[in-house]
């Protein structure tokens, strides 16, 4: 059940930064086959971390790890100083692909309460119960407060905009103060404009709660104004560290196994040339 003593969503910032994950020489192999290997990544509090690379690379397979969905063949997971585990409340977690169509008559509200374990919660004596929906409500309500999402909270979820139904999902993800959030291409299937709404509402809540954010994205576009390091996973190998340092003609090629050139524009930007999975690829890189 879902501790509802405190009406914050926000986590408080310790003094020093910690470890929350940490991975150490990790593998998954499904089906026979080994997806990724040699993992190794410490995600500190606060940070915001883009997973990207290209189709069928892994980027699903590293989030279902850290969420304990999945065993290793090899290595540790660790999450909060234990093993990563099923179900763990300290992580939020909005999965791929989650839309709503027209004919869903759910208000927005309802769909960010099913946060708190799936509206399970709840004590048999009336004055409790009270006493826990108003807690409860103001939960809701400052998670809705934190994606910014109180002007349509209350319509249907299925006639928002993809953008509105990508932050109230974000809120669901919020309620239970987790202090790991993890989105699996939230951007997917918006226009620019909302990625860059929706990355900078991420990025927003994880300075506002101390939240680690992992994101895996296809563009890293819209998040480069916001991340903090790149996790790249490609052919079975997965590179860690500042964009600066991962995106470049030297570290794709490798990683690729085939010439990539990366090349920088005085404004900032980053052009990639010749990924095998798509000719041309433009990073957006704005100076932080
Ligand atoms: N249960 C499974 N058994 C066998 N193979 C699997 C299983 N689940 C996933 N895979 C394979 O593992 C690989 C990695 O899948 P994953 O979903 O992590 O990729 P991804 O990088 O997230 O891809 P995308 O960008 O297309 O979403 C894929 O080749 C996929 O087919």
């Amino acid at each position: 059940m879902t501790d509802l003593s405190s009406t914050s969503v926000a986590v408080s910032l310790p003094s020093s930064l910690h470890s929350l994950i940490e991975v150490e020489n990790a593998a998954v192999v499904l089906g026979g086959r080994t997806i990724w290997q040699n993992v190794q990544l410490t995600v500190q509090q606060g940070e915001f971390l883009a997973i990207l690379g290209p189709n069928g690379a892994g980027k699903s397979t590293l989030l279902k790890a850290l969420l304990g969905l999945l065993p290793l063949a090899a290595g540790t997971i660790t999450v909060l100083g234990h093993p990563a585990r099923r179900g763990n409340a300290a992580i939020g977690y909005v999965p791929q692909r989650r839309h709503f169509e027209a004919d869903v008559h759910v208000r927005g509200r309802s769909i960010v309460r099913l946060g708190l374990d799936g509206g399970q919660w709840g004590f048999p004596l009336p004055f409790i119960q009270r006493r826990q929906a108003r807690m409860a409500a103001a939960r809701v309500q400052e998670a809705i407060d934190l994606v910014g999402a109180t002007a349509y909270a209350d319509r249907s979820i299925g006639e928002l905009s993809g953008g509105e139904q990508q932050r109230l999902l974000i809120a669901q993800a919020l309620i239970t103060s987790p202090q790991i959030l993890v989105l699996d291409e939230p951007l997917d299937s918006l226009d620019l404009r909302n990625q860059q709404g929706v990355a900078g509402v991420i990025r927003q809540v994880s300075r506002e709660t101390g939240a680690a954010v992992l994101i895996v994205a296809h563009d890293i576009n819209p998040l480069l104004a916001a991340v903090d390091r790149v996790v790249y996973v490609a052919h079975g190998q997965v590179e860690v560290g500042t964009p600066q340092a991962v995106i470049t003609t030297e570290t794709l090629s490798r990683l690729y196994n085939t010439p990539i050139e990366v090349l920088r524009a005085r404004d900032g930007c980053i052009v990639v040339v010749g990924q095998p999975e798509e000719e041309i690829s433009y990073h957006a890189h704005r100076a932080r």
